[in-house]
């Protein structure tokens, strides 16, 4: 009975993630388009390159309204990477005028054709995947490897996928994302024969999970030690899900295993919570009974896929740091907009003036001479010995969590290199009430934050 209600409702959001003919015919005419253009300007140019469509829009796989046509122009393996970077990038300008130049592995370029947002990607015309020279090589195998696999009732369940993961926030392979890839969507629908056998398989999984669809089983696969591993059909020795965070795995379990008990439209919706005021926030924070404290920064000039492990990282640190020093971190976010932000939420907010001191077992005579007689004359108490150790009572460092994040201790915390950078520049410690600032910059942030999902 819930079967029937599971594909009845698979069946309406098909249809709604399903391009329309019209989409469909508009998008074939600009590639056309488009790679004629390329061509020509390959033509101009004193080098050898073909011009392939690649990605979503190359394999029926995109959602509809989020048209990126991704192009790659593949030359001669030979060819010294400065003449790729240098033909690629006037290939992207001429074909793309109002362009602008984006790197990933090398530069390429960005722009809008016809409406359709278009990435102009120069690349290695390689023998096989596993000889790649830079991680975009690949991207013309996988095309190759799904077209001939997925065929239309597939590519509909790869969508129904990609809508789903969306809408709980874990499609993208970008860091800041660390969810499942287009092409990781695609493989994992084509493994189980659908979205429908994916989701119910996905319920009972247990991580590590492996897959490998062309049976590869080499042995360089056996360091891949990440929760879900997808062994690259194109290249045995690239896990296809290694972005795939352990939290956004479990999420996907989550979500699958609700989806299958209460069938319904909205679990591919996402959910959109109003942003908090200030005033809110406080109500919040009240409610909770937490202690709030954020340090806020000029964001480093970095693309987000080195912005974001840098400030999770230091997310993490200092979360720690201040746990470490007894004020109990109970959940911490970072943010990052105009200004970058850590947000650490704390179960204490003041610790005594005096802290404990355990010294070396007093039998331990050269360890033990040398503490006491560094405390011996000082305003500690003690040292006393207890349990056959000397101990001394001495004033605590950091009595509050604002004193620690003021002090050049901060930098002691393993930060990314470039946001240690933008905090030795200048950076404010909010405590308390003084948080609900953030709201103004962060508030949609702050909803989530305080209203929790899987
Ligand atoms: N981390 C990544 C990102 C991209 N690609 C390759 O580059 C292609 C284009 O990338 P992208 O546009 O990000 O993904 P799509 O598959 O096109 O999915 P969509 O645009 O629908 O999100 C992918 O299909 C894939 O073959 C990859 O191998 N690894
Ligand atoms: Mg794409």
């Amino acid at each position: 009975m819930t079967d029937d209600a599971l594909d009845a409702v698979l069946t309406r959001v098909r249809d709604r993630v399903t391009p329309d003919a019209e989409e469909r015919a508009r998008l074939d005419e600009a590639v056309d388009r488009l790679t004629d253009a390329t061509e020509r300007a390959v033509a101009d140019r004193p080098v050898e390159a073909d011009v392939v469509h690649v990605g979503s829009t190359a394999r029926g796989t995109w959602l509809p309204g989020d048209r990126d046509i991704d192009l790659f122009v593949r030359f001669p393996p030979g060819l010294p990477r400065e003449d790729l970077e240098h033909h690629g990038l006037a290939i992207g300008h001429q074909v793309l005028p109002d362009g602008r130049e984006e790197y990933a592995e090398h530069p390429y370029v960005t722009g809008d054709f016809d409406g359709f947002a278009v990435d102009l990607v120069p690349c290695f015309r390689v023998e096989r995947a596993a000889d790649v020279r830079s991680a975009v090589d690949r991207t013309p195998f996988h095309t190759q490897y799904l077209d001939s696999r997925l065929d239309a009732a597939l590519a509909a369940d790869v969508r129904l996928a990609k809508q789903l993961l969306s809408a709980i926030g874990v499609y993208g392979s970008d860091l800041r994302t660390r969810g499942f890839s287009g092409y990781l969507v695609e493989l994992l629908t084509l493994e189980h024969g659908g979205f429908r056998p994916l989701i119910e398989s996905a319920v009972d999984w247990h991580p590590p999970v492996r897959f490998d669809p062309e049976g590869h089983g080499t042995p360089q696969n056996e360091g891949f030690d990440d929760p879900l591993v997808v062994v690259d059909p194109t290249d045995p020795g690239r896990n296809v899900a290694a972005v795939l965070s352990t939290t956004n795995l479990a999420r996907f379990q989550h979500y699958a295993r609700d989806l299958c008990a209460d069938p319904r439209e909205s679990a591919f919706t996402p959910d959109s919570s109003a942003p908090l005021s200030a005033a809110e926030v406080r109500t919040e924070l009240e409610r909770r009974g937490t202690i709030p404290v954020a340090v806020r920064f000029d964001p480093p000039d970095l693309v987000d896929d080195q912005l974001y492990p840098q400030l999770e990282r230091s997310r993490r640190g200092v979360a720690d740091a201040l746990d470490r020093r007894g004020f109990d971190s109970l959940r911490s976010a970072a943010f990052a907009d105009e200004s970058a932000v850590l947000f650490v939420e704390l179960g204490v907010a003041e610790r005594p003036r005096i802290e404990r001191h355990e010294g070396p077992p007093v039998s331990a005579r050269d360890h033990a001479t040398a503490f006491y007689e560094k405390y011996a004359d000082t305003d500690c108490y003690g040292p006393f010995v207890e349990g056959g150790r000397y101990v001394v009572e001495r004033e605590r460092t950091f009595p509050s969590p604002r004193t620690f994040l003021e002090s050049d201790a901060l930098f002691d915390v393993a930060l990314g290199a470039d946001v240690e950078r933008a905090l030795a520049a200048d950076y404010t410690v909010l405590v308390g009430d003084e948080t609900a600032r953030l709201a103004d910059e962060f508030g949609a942030k702050l909803a989530r934050y305080f209203s929790p999902t899987p």
